[in-house]
């Protein structure tokens, strides 16, 4: 089974680098004429799919958006995995689980294991738990060619309070860093990270040989042509920015939010050139 850093490889030189956040908030529902229900949240679905599924290399679901139409929710979610993977997108669920390895590895089969209908091609998870706590899902993910991407410097700026604390001599954040540097030496870049593009980072990425992805562009703040001060030159061939509301406020044509994905990944791939 190839690893899932050569999948990610081949999928963003085939694709572009650009993340396609897909964050059904209420108030996007609202303003794509589309009620807050599960018939609204089932049509965003399938136009985000049309939009982006053959032309986004990496799609990312926010779970958070569809937990709160409950069953009908997740239903919905269950088509978006499938319809984007079906389109050729690697999936990454945005779930950010983490918890004790036993609570862990339920987690790992919800979200990286075939039997599962949320089965996706990588899930976002945290490491407060500490790293180790986070082994079942490697371990499920490895063989499956998956992956899972660590939480290490977060866009948002109340995450510098745990992530910049001094942990022996190096960050939290570099700590975890390092640790998913040292599961990736057996080439199949099973563990990402992410780095927020918002700001200068600070940490040491050359040893990850593993994924980067790094929200932020657009609604937040970052912009494209910054990517190359906030990452190093090494780190970018790995680098996966991404974009939720930037480019969903096109919507709800299908042809507008293409244009706007493609013209947002176009952007950071002249500035990343
Ligand atoms: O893991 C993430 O994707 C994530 C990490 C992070 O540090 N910051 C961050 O914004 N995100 C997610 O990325 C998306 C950003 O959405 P926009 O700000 O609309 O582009 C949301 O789904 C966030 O939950």
């Amino acid at each position: 089974m190839t690893g899932f850093g050569p999948r990610f490889r081949t999928a963003v030189a085939a694709r572009g680098r650009l993340c396609a956040g897909i964050d059904p908030h209420v108030e996007l529902l609202q303003s794509w004429g589309l009620e807050a229900d599960p018939a609204g949240l089932d049509r965003f679905a399938d136009l985000c799919i049309e939009a982006f599924g053959s032309v986004a290399a990496v799609i990312k679901p926010q779970v958070a958006f569809f937990e709160p139409f409950g069953a009908a929710g997740l239903a919905t979610l269950e088509r978006v995995i499938a319809g984007c993977r079906d389109a050729g997108a690697l999936v990454l669920a945005d779930a950010k689980r983490g918890d004790i390895g036993s609570t862990m590895s339920a987690y790992a089969r919800a979200w990286l294991d075939d039997s599962s209908p949320l089965a996706s091609d990588a899930v976002t998870v945290s490491p407060y738990l500490g790293f180790g706590s986070l082994a079942p899902a490697l371990d499920v993910a490895r063989p499956a060619g998956r992956g899972v991407f660590v939480l290490a410097r977060t866009s948002n700026p109340e995450g510098a309070s745990v992530q910049l604390a001094d942990a022996d001599g190096r960050s939290v954040g570099q700590r975890i860093v390092d640790a998913a540097a040292a599961v990736n030496t057996d080439g199949a870049g099973t563990v990402g990270v992410v780095v927020g593009a918002t700001r200068a980072h600070g940490l040491d990425l050359t040893a990850l040989a593993g994924p980067v992805l790094a929200p932020g562009l657009g609604a937040q703040g970052a912009r494209a042509e910054d990517l190359g001060s906030v990452f190093a030159e090494s780190d970018l061939d790995w680098l996966l920015p991404a974009s939720s509301r930037g480019v969903l406020g096109a919507g709800p044509d299908i042809g507008a939010l293409r244009a706007s994905f493609e013209a947002a990944r176009d952007e950071v791939e002249s500035a990343l050139s």
